[in-house]
């Protein structure tokens, strides 16, 4: 349960060798590394940067997804999409690597069922992003996944546009063997305040996590909260 707090031109940096040191960490004791990697903005240089590395071994790597807008694969909104091409620009997937994506595109009852099928037990390496607003993945304030303890996936609304997802739930995200929640920008700093201090967002849920935040996503914390890395 770390607080990693750095320069802002170091964290796409800091968050991959986070990353990369977990996946090695992992792989020493398993066949196989289960990443359940975040949508949105905030990650995609540093899955660019991953990508960049020759020491990672993709092909004992199987992908999962944290969250999903429900729009059509291969548009901008689409996590499963932009995610992919940070990480595989040229759309070749390493032979022996896993992908699996929840179908957005499809009715989310059923999405979210089918996805549950294909969850491992735990998860090992978790990613995780915040919104302004204080969600995660795609648990928004005053969601009904926000106290699900069953279902590990279903579907969401959102606050904002595209409104119908699909998430993860408490369960996944508590029971990961290792979680990096990650925050950038001023225009989150409220929401981490929220979280880690206030514990009134859904972030909260991620509170046992490691979380890597810029100097400006942290400067709402208290002084005593403001741990270097
Ligand atoms: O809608 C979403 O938002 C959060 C945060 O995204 P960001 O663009 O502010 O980094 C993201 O973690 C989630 O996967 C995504 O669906």
């Amino acid at each position: 349960m770390d607080r990693f707090i750095v320069d802002p031109v170091e964290f796409a940096a800091q968050a991959e060798r986070w990353i990369g040191d977990r996946i090695h960490l992992v792989l020493e004791s398993s066949r196989r590394c289960y990443l359940m990697l975040a949508g949105g903005s905030t990650p995609l240089p540093i899955y660019q940067r991953l990508a960049m590395r020759k020491d990672i071994p993709w092909s004992r790597i199987d992908l999962f997804f944290g969250d999903e807008r429900c729009v059509p694969v291969n548009t901008s909104e689409n996590n499963y999409t932009m995610v992919m091409r940070s990480l595989f620009p040229d759309g070749d997937r390493p032979d022996g690597m896993n992908v699996y994506r929840m179908c957005g595109e499809e009715n989310p009852d059923k999405a979210a069922e089918v996805y549950e099928l294909v969850l491992p037990e735990r998860i090992d390496i978790l990613l995780l992003g915040v919104g302004d607003d204080g969600h995660t993945a795609s648990i928004f304030p005053g969601s009904a996944a926000l106290d699900e303890e069953k279902r590990r996936v279903m579907p969401a609304i959102a606050a904002k546009p595209p409104l119908q997802r699909l998430t993860i739930t408490p369960p996944v995200i508590q029971s990961a063997r290792y979680l990096l929640v990650m925050v950038q920008g001023e225009g989150k700093a409220d929401a981490v305040r929220r979280a880690l201090v206030d514990r009134s967002v859904p972030a909260a849920i991620a509170l046992d996590g490691d979380w890597m935040m810029d100097t400006q996503a942290a400067r709402a914390l208290p002084e005593d909260q403001r741990l270097g890395f």
